[in-house]
């Protein structure tokens, strides 16, 4: 796991969003899994930037989301589909066709849960994978407790999930308990994985994913099984960090690797 500590939320967004266009412009024809909320929006705005102005091009890429609330259709505007159009995909140019929101008005959610899982198979699996995180640690909607090997799926919200979320339905009782999410398992299989976390009130999780151990309880920490993560925060989220010197040591060797400058062997 790679930790990125940036000062602000701004700068650790376009860490994370020339991560993402490195690889869009290395792989013109890829595959990007994308999350909602709060965390993924300045990223998103970094990135309907650098389509506008530097030609970012999304043509021939196709996304899948992580999740949706059971029952809220497309244009109801707390749905993750109406979220995704509003917030990215209406300003690049990516063919809506490629774009996959899982389906809340899904009849037969394990049917439909297979055949989303089938989707991102025949798309050839997820390249690049972002993910937010929520107080209790979860990632996507996969709830404390949900097997670490679980795939998309109906999903019952935690009470705390219902919380953080009252804020944009306007009250708890409005927000959907319902969700259907990929699962720890199919985030798992995602070549990469982007995990990004902003402010105080994300510290603790972020502590307990990145130096806790791995467990249901914190989803999240099963991301410490995967070859491939960098967690991107800004201070207040890296503030619980136990191993924080570390980290920048490690970014400090990848800068020096980058620019080719080891002192101790020009020294020696
Ligand atoms: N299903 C989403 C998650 O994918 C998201 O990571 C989390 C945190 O949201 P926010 O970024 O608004 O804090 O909220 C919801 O639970």
């Amino acid at each position: 796991m790679r930790v990125i500590i940036e000062s602000t939320p701004e700068a650790a967004s376009r860490r994370a969003a020339q991560m993402v266009a490195r690889l869009v412009r290395q792989k013109p024809v890829c595959t990007l899994g994308l999350a909602t909320g709060g965390t993924p929006l300045k990223l998103y705005g970094e990135l309907i930037r650098m389509h506008q102005e530097e030609g970012l091009d999304f043509s021939r890429v196709t996304t899948f989301n992580l999740d949706e609330y059971v029952g809220l259709p497309p244009s109801h505007e707390q749905s993750y589909r109406y979220f995704m159009q509003k917030n990215l995909f209406d300003h690049i140019n990516v063919d809506v066709r490629n774009t996959n929101v899982p389906d809340g008005r899904a009849l037969d959610f394990e049917k439909y849960g297979e055949r989303y899982e089938q989707l991102i198979e025949d798309a050839g699996g997820i390249e690049l994978q972002v993910l937010g995180i929520g107080t209790d640690g979860h990632i996507a909607f996969n709830e404390p407790g949900s097997s670490l090997g679980s795939r998309t799926r109906l999903k019952t919200l935690a009470p705390e999930t219902v919380r953080d979320n009252a804020r944009f339905f306007g009250s708890e009782k409005a927000v959907p308990k319902l969700a259907i999410t990929m699962g720890v398992g199919t985030i798992l299989e995602s070549r990469r994985c982007l995990l990004l976390a902003f402010g105080e009130n994300k510290a603790e999780a972020i502590a307990a994913t990145v130096e806790g151990p791995v467990t249901a309880q914190v989803t999240a920490s099963a991301l410490q099984l995967h070859r491939e993560v960098v967690v991107v925060l800004d201070e207040a989220a890296a503030s619980k960090l136990a191993r924080r010197e570390y980290y920048e040591e490690v970014e400090n060797a990848h800068r020096m690797l980058e620019t080719g400058k080891l002192p101790w062997i020009e020294e020696a």
